[in-house]
């Protein structure tokens, strides 16, 4: 992909302002909607089972992350993307520690089944998916960077969706196309919820209308570049998290390309 293509992606998102509907977990909520705003989006955190349907057809785009599930947040889920697909909106599914309970694994299997634009996890979390061993530790990944590009490409084409599976270098895969990320910081991994946040990006770019690979490439770019920024800056993971806000909101499209390192 042309590094340019982020700068117009990014211009689309400042333009567009899209409304995202998330329904996440209670660890990450307050970082998502401020990361969202950061970058220029709205969010919204709304998860009644009673009115997720009436909400998401009117935001652009909708993230579901299973971070702190519970039952009726599980109905919740599935009714929103139901009904977003219905009505043609883009969303994103964060399928975080898939693979640490039959509750967790069920619910990121149907919710799957239900074809997000893109599905976001680490690498333990896509190798769960592919119904391989991914050797998580709770919400973390344990997993080897090989192994789960090729759980990513795997899951991407029995599922006719794009996997976004990050670490280190980030790959994003339609099935057949695959595009790595090379930026970011390893602060990020010292700070809760920066998964959550890059699903959340990748959920405000699909909002601005982009293709689901460019989303999601935009998306975790646009992270990593804003991470290596705030990691200049900061004396720890708390400095880091709020230079890393600071960063989202001053960066710009020349920056974005110029600093991207895809290949
Ligand atoms: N070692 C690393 N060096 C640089 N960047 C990293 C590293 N590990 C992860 N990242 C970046 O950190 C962000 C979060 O990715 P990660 O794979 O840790 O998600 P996660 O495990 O789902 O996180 P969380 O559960 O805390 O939300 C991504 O933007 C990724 O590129
Ligand atoms: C720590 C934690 N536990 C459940 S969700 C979450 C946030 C990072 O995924
Ligand atoms: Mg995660």
């Amino acid at each position: 992909m042309n590094p340019t293509e982020l700068s117009t992606a990014l211009a689309m998102l400042r333009d567009a302002a899209p409304l995202v509907h998330n329904i996440t977990n209670q660890v990450v909520a307050n970082l998502t909607a401020n990361a969202l705003l950061a970058i220029g989006a709205s969010p919204a955190m709304v998860q009644a089972e009673e009115e997720v349907e009436e909400f998401v057809v009117q935001a652009a785009a909708l993230v579901v992350n299973i971070g702190t599930l519970l039952a009726p947040q599980r109905r919740a889920m599935h009714l929103a993307a139901r009904h977003a697909g219905q009505a043609g909106i883009p969303w994103v599914l964060d399928p975080v520690a898939a693979g640490a309970t039959a509750f967790r694994r069920e619910t990121a299997q149907d919710l799957l089944a239900l074809r997000p634009a893109v599905l976001r996890g680490n690498g333990s979390e896509i190798l769960a998916l592919a119904g391989e061993d991914g050797g998580g530790k709770g919400v973390d990944s344990g997993a080897a960077t090989g192994r789960a590009v090729a759980a990513a490409r795997a899951v991407a084409r029995r599922e006719g969706v794009v996997v976004a599976v990050t670490g280190a270098i980030d790959h994003v895969t339609d099935g057949t196309r695959m595009v790595t990320v090379g930026n970011g910081h390893p602060l990020l991994t010292r700070v809760t919820g920066t998964g959550c946040t890059a699903t959340a990006l990748i959920g405000a770019f699909l909002g601005a209308g982009l293709p689901p690979l460019t989303a999601a490439v935009a998306g975790l770019a646009t992270l990593g570049v804003a991470a290596e920024q705030a990691a200049g800056a900061a004396a720890g993971p708390a400095s880091f998290q709020v230079a890393l806000l600071d960063r989202l909101h001053g960066l710009d499209g020349a920056t974005l390309a110029a600093r991207a390192r895809l290949g």
